[in-house]
């Protein structure tokens, strides 16, 4: 499944983490993360002992974000130059794209996916991008269109963050599917934007609105996915007649996963249940897509060892028979309200690349069995 990339990216110790002497035991080697079995670590006395176990995972890219001072270190502008100038080109050549960032709560999700003041992150480098294209990119400037809406899915309820009620509550929309254009937000608004700094006024307005709360780790916790949408038009003249290039973005921006805890109160752990249960969700869909097209290259290469013209046109998002004998695994998109939602931009037309964020021991083996499964993808 070559249009999945995954890139990881390790961030510095938080103050608290700091505090209490958490050690970052992640190292990073050119495309290589190699992480140290804490557990072995502990039992001995010094680090890096010979039995400690590592384990190396190679990924399209690695990003080591933890000293400025360090000739390594990949700062917010070196991970747009990779990833962020990947989506524009793609967006420029009519794909579905979809960048999302995953990861335990407070490894730095919000912090790549929208930045600080001080330091902008990839969605506002990108709608940068989008307008300042004629510098950058294209050799013919075309004349284009850019529509933006943002959303958040808390709870499984979808919400409109650039639209208010009466009751001052942001509106909770249905998810419907179009038989042609697939899954869609009935009554999301969306916004015609001409420049760079009307955008960044739209994502400020609705980054505002998004459900925060503290967890263990981290004070303002993200509670919901968020789901930045860029529809880029371009208007271009093919064979002399008038015609239109259209491309969606879906920057995505996870909730971060936490492991259930009882003290919680009720509402905290529907609220972790169902983040929990979306990003499995979001596991099984993309480990199915590249199964199913790791079974559909195998299939087109035998039949063209033995027929020609012979094998069934299969679409990425359906079930159907391959090469008459092996069918291609059910997708669950419509298990979670993210897949669903997602469903154009995971499979079809489209390039997906998935930023998962390392910060300390505790999040590594969740990170691990879920990125596991990414790495078939590559
Ligand atoms: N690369 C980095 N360099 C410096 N600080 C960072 C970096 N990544 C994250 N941080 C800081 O770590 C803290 C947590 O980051 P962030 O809010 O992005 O986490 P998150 O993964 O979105 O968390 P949650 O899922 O709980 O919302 C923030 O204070 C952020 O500024």
């Amino acid at each position: 499944m070559a249009n999945v990339k995954v890139a990881v990216r390790v961030r510095p110790l938080s103050k608290r983490e700091n505090a209490e002497e958490g050690r970052i035991i992640v190292e990073v080697d050119n495309k290589v993360a190699k992480v140290r079995n804490i557990k072995v670590d502990n039992r001995l006395d010094g680090p890096w002992d010979s039995r400690e176990k590592i384990v190396a995972f190679s990924f399209d890219y690695c990003y080591w974000s933890i000293d400025p001072e360090d000739p390594k270190y990949a700062s917010q502008e070196v991970v747009f130059q990779d990833l962020g100038t990947s989506v524009l080109s793609g967006a420029f050549k009519g794909y579905n794209i979809c960048l999302f960032a995953y990861g335990q709560t407070g490894s730095g999700k919000t912090y790549t996916m929208m930045g600080t003041p001080a330091s902008v992150g990839l969605t506002p480098r990108i709608c940068e991008g989008l307008f300042s294209r004629q510098d950058d990119y294209s050799e013919q400037p075309a004349s284009c269109r850019v529509e933006v809406s943002f959303l958040e899915i808390y709870n499984e309820r979808v919400r409109d963050l650039l639209k208010q009620s009466d009751h001052k509550k942001p509106y909770t929309l249905r998810v419907r599917e179009h038989p042609e254009t697939g899954p869609y937000v009935q009554g999301l608004s969306q916004h015609l934007v001409t420049d760079y700094k009307q955008v960044v006024g739209l994502l400020e307005e609705g980054i505002a609105k998004r459900i925060t709360a503290a967890t263990h780790i981290h004070d303002a916790s993200s509670r919901s996915h968020a789901i930045f949408t860029i529809h880029y038009t371009q208007a271009i003249l093919e064979n002399n007649l008038p015609s239109e290039i259209a491309s969606k973005i879906n920057l995505v921006d996870l909730a971060g996963s936490e492991r259930a805890d009882p003290s919680y109160c009720k509402d905290r752990i529907t609220e972790g249940a169902n983040i929990n249960k979306s990003l499995v969700t979001l596991g099984i869909v993309i480990s199915t897509l590249a199964q199913n097209s790791q079974m559909f290259s195998s299939c087109q290469s035998i039949n063209s060892i033995t027929s020609e013209g012979d094998s069934s046109p299969v679409g990425s998002h359906t079930t159907g028979s391959v090469s008459g004998t092996r069918r291609q695994a059910y997708i669950p998109y419509r298990d979670s309200i993210l897949t669903w939602l997602l469903k154009d931009s995971l499979g079809g037309n489209s390039k997906t690349i998935m930023v998962a964020r390392i910060s300390l021991n505790q999040c590594l083996f969740f990170i691990y069995s879920h990125l596991s499964c990414q790495l078939q993808l590559q």
